[in-house]
């Protein structure tokens, strides 16, 4: 895999015309797009496929987080969208993911993956909403769940890469958010690490939305991400 080949633009707004245009410009600097809940809420199924018939791969980033039958329903109506990656929530246990993998299968999608912890959150959130556990042993109970019911890989904070990779193996799939540059800001992302340091550590695919989008020069910055990447 090239370099540039490993990051993904997050797409986090509702403006069709705008996100095909930057696809437009970024294909061929960058691996792929990730369109998440804001677009897929304002253009649907068909704003997805004019990202894709840009002809770069797509990450519908919708987080399913249902019963068995319900998310399984959604990632076999993916089909016609027919992206590269699809996600669900591992916290919704075990039958859940069992269908949720089996219905990425069934569809065709290359890799079904599961979202262990948001990397928006710290271990204050974590304690806030009950969990009494650290932030590293949740999100590798959640990867080692999603890993033994059949999915392809997880999204995951860069810090968490080494444990999950001790615990899952180095064919596990580690998709990764919170990734900042140095000369970014953090903006409401706790857990994060720059591209360089998160492929170093081990990160397949690195998701990065407003340190490319939200520059002077989305190009520019894009170029500047994968420039760094180069030779690891
Ligand atoms: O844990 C997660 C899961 C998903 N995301 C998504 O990634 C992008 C990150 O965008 P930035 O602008 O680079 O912060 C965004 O679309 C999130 O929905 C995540 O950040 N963390």
């Amino acid at each position: 895999m090239k370099a540039f080949e490993r990051i993904y633009v997050a797409l986090d707004t509702t403006d069709v015309s705008y996100a095909v245009e930057l696809a437009q410009k970024l294909k061929g600097l960058v691996g792929g797009m990730k369109v998440g809940k804001e677009f897929f809420t304002a253009n649907g199924p068909q704003g997805v496929a004019a990202i894709r018939d840009v002809g770069m791969p797509v990450f519908l980033d919708l987080k399913f987080h249902d019963i068995p039958n319900t998310v399984a329903g959604a990632i076999r109506a993916a089909k016609p969208i027919a992206p590269q990656i699809i996600n669900v929530h591992a916290q919704g246990g075990p039958e859940m993911l069992k269908q949720a993998a089996n219905a990425g299968r069934e569809a065709g999608i290359p890799l079904t993956i599961a979202v262990t912890i948001l990397t928006a959150l710290d271990q204050d959130d974590l304690d806030a909403i009950g969990i009494n556990d650290t932030i590293e042993d949740q999100v590798v109970r959640l990867a080692k769940l999603t890993q033994d019911n059949g999915l392809d890989g997880v999204v995951c904070s860069a810090k968490e890469i080494a444990p999950i990779r001790a615990a899952c193996g180095p064919d596990f799939k580690l998709i990764v958010p919170g990734i900042r540059p140095a000369w970014a800001a953090k903006g409401d992302q706790k857990r994060v690490m720059t591209p360089r340091d998160a492929v170093l550590a081990g990160a397949d695919i690195l998701v990065i939305g407003r340190p490319i989008t939200q520059a002077d020069d989305p190009v520019e910055a894009a170029q500047k991400i994968a420039h760094e990447l180069e030779g690891l």
